[in-house]
């Protein structure tokens, strides 16, 4: 295990690996109740809570008018006292209140803001030159808005007026991105200590706007022991594991990765294995149906390829203690012959990336073979490949499950890292670990990216690096490729991209 995933549970929120974390409501609440007993008052709290929205307001926009919309609950707390900040900046302020405000904390706040707050239809909605402030619900919110609340959320979101959001935008689920109902959309989302899993998680993402985290002194206390790590992906995380051939290094040395190739959709193990041989692969063979040989090796010179008659062929290649990683799945059709290949490739006991062709044969496999292989796995599933991978896996925890709880419980469940797919992949560790990659450009949304990434987690598993971390380096190298690339990307313009990327990142590091 890397040290960037072994941070000191007694750091302070804004330092290094620990401020990439991600907290679940929860978590949140009992992190605040640690630091209260702790000894850190709960107004001072939201006190400092509100003033970092405040001061995020006042370096973004200048004077204008504001309304503020109060939940009944501490978020709404912390909007009278936004409010109050801003009228000592001698900003217009008007409040609403949805409710009276429920808490001692709350209300003591809104003694503070001291002048009436408005009826909800008493409102003057702001325009495009005005601002609103969401403080209507945050990690709270338990239930789908409904009734006033949603009529302000929808009327906020139709005036014009740019929305700063208290902690989550009100509406949006703070464990799962879910909307519950209706949601503010924010233009910034002012959050404290710890990005939330639905500021990254679709849609989510897309509410919260910009996002600011802010310290408000929490874990000066301790924090729960049992925080389910779980981070941003920046390479802060993984580059100092990314590998880097040594002067003695010969191409077995490097890592060998072996490919199974299909016989009709070729394309996707020569994407694979391009990618790679780009991240560093010292040697890439596939293993294909001979009727296809051809086809591999005139794609890439420096690739192997070894026709594969008989499935005893691929037994025997595997045992090759020079073979360092296998890549099984992609461009292999569901069925027979890929699951007797997917049984071999787990017996001979090494790295593998299971993609496409190969998740539906995973889903057939014995539960022994599951729990008996010894190497590590990566299962590399899009939404639909996962939902025939895992059925209603996690319906025994409750409806609402996100797509980080479902990752988390796929890798517990088959003892493998899973790499959930999508614009907000994530990945996930057997033992809890997982790390929400938020920022993928639409341009991967085209055919043959996720062979390029499965190929690319197989390039650098064969080279040594950890499941989980490779896994994570990967889909964040393939998202900044893309990035690079813009418009009209192709996913075989992906592979030639990554050399600078990685480049840059050893750099820097
Ligand atoms: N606890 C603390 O010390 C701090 C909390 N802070 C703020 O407090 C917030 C959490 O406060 P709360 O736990 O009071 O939760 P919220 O303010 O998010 O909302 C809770 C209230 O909303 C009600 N509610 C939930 N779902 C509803 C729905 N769909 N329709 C109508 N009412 C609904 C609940 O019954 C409760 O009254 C954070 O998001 C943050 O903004 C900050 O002040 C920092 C310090
Ligand atoms: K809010």
């Amino acid at each position: 295990m890397s040290p960037a995933f072994n941070e000191n549970s007694k750091q302070k929120a804004g330092a290094g690996a620990f401020a990439l974390r991600i907290v679940t409501a929860r978590e949140m609440q009992r992190t605040e109740q640690l630091a209260f007993t702790a000894g850190l008052d709960s107004y001072t709290a939201m006190e400092r809570a509100g003033r970092a929205v405040a001061d995020a307001i006042l370096a973004r926009w200048r004077r204008r008018p504001v309304l503020v919309l109060c939940g009944p609950g501490n978020n709404g707390g912390d909007g009278y006292i936004i409010a109050a900040t801003l009228r000592a900046a001698g900003w217009p302020v008007s409040v609403t209140a949805l409710a009276a405000p429920s808490s001692t904390d709350a209300r003591r706040a809104a003694t503070g803001w001291g002048s009436t707050a408005l009826e909800p239809d008493d409102i003057t909605w702001p325009e495009a030159g005005g601002l609103i402030v969401d403080a209507l619900f945050g990690i709270g919110l338990t239930r789908r808005l409904d009734g006033v609340g949603a009529n302000l959320v929808q009327r906020a979101n139709q005036c014009g007026a740019p929305i700063v959001s208290v902690d989550i935008p009100s509406g949006v689920h703070a464990d799962t991105g879910a909307m519950l109902g209706t949601a503010i959309a924010a233009t910034l989302t002012v959050t404290f200590a710890w990005c939330k899993p639905g500021h990254v998680l679709l849609p989510g993402r897309t509410a919260t706007g910009e996002l600011v985290i802010a310290d408000i002194g929490l874990p000066a206390a301790p924090l729960p022991d049992d925080l389910s790590p779980v981070w941003r992906n920046t390479p802060a995380l993984w580059r100092h594991a990314l590998p880097v051939p040594r002067v003695q290094d010969h191409k077995y040395s490097r890592g060998h990765l072996v490919a199974i190739g299909g016989g009709v959709m070729t394309g996707a193990v020569r994407l694979a294995v391009r990618a790679a041989r780009r991240a560093g692969a010292g040697l890439a063979t596939i293993l294909a149906p001979a009727a296809a040989v051809s086809v591999y090796a005139q794609d890439q010179a420096g690739a192997i390829v070894r026709p594969r008659p008989e499935t005893a062929d691929v037994v025997a290649y595997l045992k090759d203690s020079r073979v360092s990683a296998v890549l099984i799945g992609s461009g292999l059709e569901s069925g027979g012959e890929t699951s007797d290949l997917l049984r071999h490739v787990l017996a001979a006991r090494h790295a593998t990336v299971v993609d496409g062709g190969g998740l539906d044969a995973w889903r057939d496999l014995d539960h022994h073979l599951i729990a008996e292989r010894a190497g590590p796995v990566v299962l590399t599933p899009h939404e639909g490949e996962f939902a025939r991978l895992c059925g209603n896996l996690g319906a025994d925890l409750g409806p609402g499950l996100g797509k980080l709880q479902r990752a988390q419980a796929a890798a517990r469940l088959f003892g493998a890292v899973i790499v959930l797919k999508g614009p907000d992949t994530v990945i996930a560790a057997p033992d809890g670990r997982a790390i929400v990659n938020g920022e993928a450009p639409a341009y991967l949304a085209t055919a043959g990216s996720g062979d390029v990434l499965a190929g690319l987690i197989a390039g650098l598993l064969t080279q040594g690096m950890d499941a989980f971390a490779a896994s994570a380096a990967a889909v964040w190298l393939h998202a900044e490729a893309a990035r690079r690339f813009g418009p009209g990307l192709l996913a075989e313009d992906l592979p030639d991209l990554l050399p600078k990327v990685i480049a840059e990142l050893s750099a820097a590091s």
